[in-house]
């Protein structure tokens, strides 16, 4: 809670111990055939999570099993989690206390969900503008009521047919993922864009599908002072102004989603076009504030309100849940084993529903951006490694592209496998096809392919090419957990973030290191505008080395 350095802590220090003993002769091979005499792996390594309001309909299954963790390695784990006040941490969180302790602030993502009193009674959360969080709803709801029936009229009297969410990171991931996940549940007929990167070729390409009389931009930016979104925001604007040349027409066409009225108000939209949130919502904690405006003009207010359910029922959970029962605790402590004392580098995210292709962009953010640090809330470096690399997509679509590395290179990747027993499109067997790779996949990581099994299946004759038969051995006992819900429903989504989020916080919590500020990014950003002033003129190329001269005057010569 303190920033304390997580090698103090007695029962990282037996965890040390258990890996340095254990770890060569651990396998899941083994753990598994112990099943016979201990009861099934299956039955003690997997929690099943039922929402409290939909239960049946919107559960998850998580299956922890084939990881390598005995019951000592768990429960010290799990006594891990104890020694770092984790539910202390936790409650600190809910409570509104300032954990961002480098930016003084509360982290309260959870209050913006926490507006449904009928589930199971709400937080009671006292923190300026957490009794707001339900009339800027009531604004969305009014609002995205109005575009997506068509009452909202742009200038020349026409509705709206394109929407344009200009932001970037948390104003942007969070939307892209949901709307992307949330497809079956949208408007069809109300098309979503979205614009990030300050390359004119992302807004060129977007504007060529847009009519300015029939399209809505979205200016999402925390801090309205972003330089991708203002460059952006005000090519859009210029572009919206040389067809419809009267500034007063920019009501009707530009929204913006920020907690900094003054600039929303002098970029020239009025205040009653804004949606506002608060200085305690992190960029990459937002899709569930005024920055999910796009989603719910997409999928519908209701359809976004399941979505915060299905959040807040995930919150109710890992704040009410004895640790070894808590989902985000367990999958924290899982990822914990391998990155700390496996030396694991990164942590694949590889959901079999396509709805989800954008799942691991956005926790990249979520995971890399809060869990990214190297030092505690103490000041101190750590001693040992924080947030994993996450990275992955599509699971069969990865099957093809890198899981080649995963089952036999070099490096240990803990795999998180994601998929529905339901799919949103019956179409043929698809679903059974999918399911099957889903399964086989963990199956084939954990248990490999033996030299015998190879030899047999060569026969006699190619079995004597010694280089072929190693070739095609697994080795296995690549870790992995599997998480099975009902259906990709907007509840479930909700739920799944939640998850994901709040093992974040669990594991930031362990490393002693805030999760909820972004020093790292500032640099670069410095840098940038500095160059910037000096691109125009060689002769005011100053005050870099040599290599970063030389690029610069590079591009200077060579520019057209
Ligand atoms: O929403 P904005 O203020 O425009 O910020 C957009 C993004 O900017 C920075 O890169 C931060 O590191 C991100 O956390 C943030 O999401």
């Amino acid at each position: 809670m303190d920033g304390r350095p997580a090698t103090e802590y007695a029962s990282w220090q037996k965890l040390q111990k258990i890996y340095d003993e254990q770890h060569a002769s651990l396998t899941l091979k083994d753990l598994f055939a112990q099943d016979a005499s201990s009861g099934s792996r299956f039955e003690t390594f997997s929690r099943l999570y039922q929402s409290p309001s939909s239960g049946e309909q919107d559960k998850i299954l998580l299956d922890y099993s084939k990881n390598l963790i005995t019951p000592e390695i768990w429960s010290t784990l799990l006594k891990l989690a104890e020694e770092a006040k984790v539910p202390e941490f936790r409650d600190a969180m809910f409570k509104g206390e300032h954990i961002n302790t480098s930016e003084g602030r509360a982290v309260l993502h959870v209050a913006l969900r926490n507006v449904f009193p009928q589930a199971g009674g709400q937080f009671d959360i006292k923190e300026e503008g957490a009794d707001e969080v339900k009339e800027v709803l009531d604004h969305m709801k009014q609002f995205s009521d109005a575009v997506r029936s068509g009452e909202w009229k742009g200038y020349t009297g026409k509705s709206i047919t394109d929407v344009v969410n200009i932001g970037i990171g948390g104003s942007d991931l969070g939307p892209v993922m949901v709307t992307e996940a949330l497809k079956p549940y949208s408007k069809r007929d109300l098309k979503m864009h979205f614009v990030s990167n300050v390359d004119g070729s992302d807004i060129a390409e977007v504007l060529k599908e847009c009519d300015a009389e029939r399209t809505l931009f979205i200016v999402a930016s925390k801090t309205f002072t972003t330089q991708e979104t203002m460059t952006n925001a005000e090519s859009a604007r210029d572009w919206f102004l040389s067809s419809a040349k009267d500034k007063e027409h920019v009501a009707k066409h530009f929204v913006a989603l920020s907690t900094n009225t003054s600039a929303v108000t002098s970029f020239g939209i009025s205040s009653s076009n804004m949606f506002k949130f608060w200085d305690w919502v992190g960029g990459r904690y937002s899709l569930w504030s005024a920055i999910g405006l796009s989603i719910a003009l997409s999928i519908g207010y209701e359809n976004f309100e399941q979505l915060l359910l299905g959040a807040h029922e995930m919150d109710r959970h890992f704040k009410e849940t004895k640790l070894e029962d808590n989902l985000p605790v367990i999958l924290a402590l899982v990822g914990i084993w391998y990155n700390d004392f496996y030396g694991a580098q990164t942590q694949a995210l590889l959901p079999y529903d396509q709805y989800l292709h954008k799942f691991a962009d956005y926790f990249q953010q979520g995971d890399m951006e809060s869990n990214g640090k190297s030092v505690t809330k103490a000041g101190d470096v750590v001693g040992y490694q924080t947030g994993p690399i996450i990275w992955g997509q599509s699971g069969t679509n990865g099957q093809h592209a890198f899981y080649q590395l995963i089952h036999q290179g070099t490096k240990l990747i803990p795999c998180d496998f994601l998929a529905p027993v339901e799919t949103q499109n019956k179409i043929g067997n698809h679903h059974s096809i999918l399911l099957s790779n889903f399964f086989a996949q963990p199956e084939a990581l954990a248990f490999g392919k033996t030299e015998e099994q190879v030899i047999e299946e060569l026969g006699p004759e190619q079995a004597k090419n010694d280089a072929l038969v190693k070739s095609k051995i697994f080795a296995g006992n690549k870790p992995t957990n599997s998480i099975m819900f009902q259906k990709l429903t907007p509840k479930t989504l909700g739920s799944l973030i939640a998850l994901y989020e709040h093992k974040i916080h669990v594991q930031g919590a362990i490393w002693g290191i805030n999760s909820y500020d972004q020093m790292g990014v500032e640099l670069g950003k410095v840098l940038a505008k500095n160059i910037l002033a000096q691109l125009g003129d060689a002769d005011k190329v100053k005050g870099h080395d040599s290599s970063t001269t030389g690029l610069i005057h590079f591009f200077q010569k060579n520019r057209k």
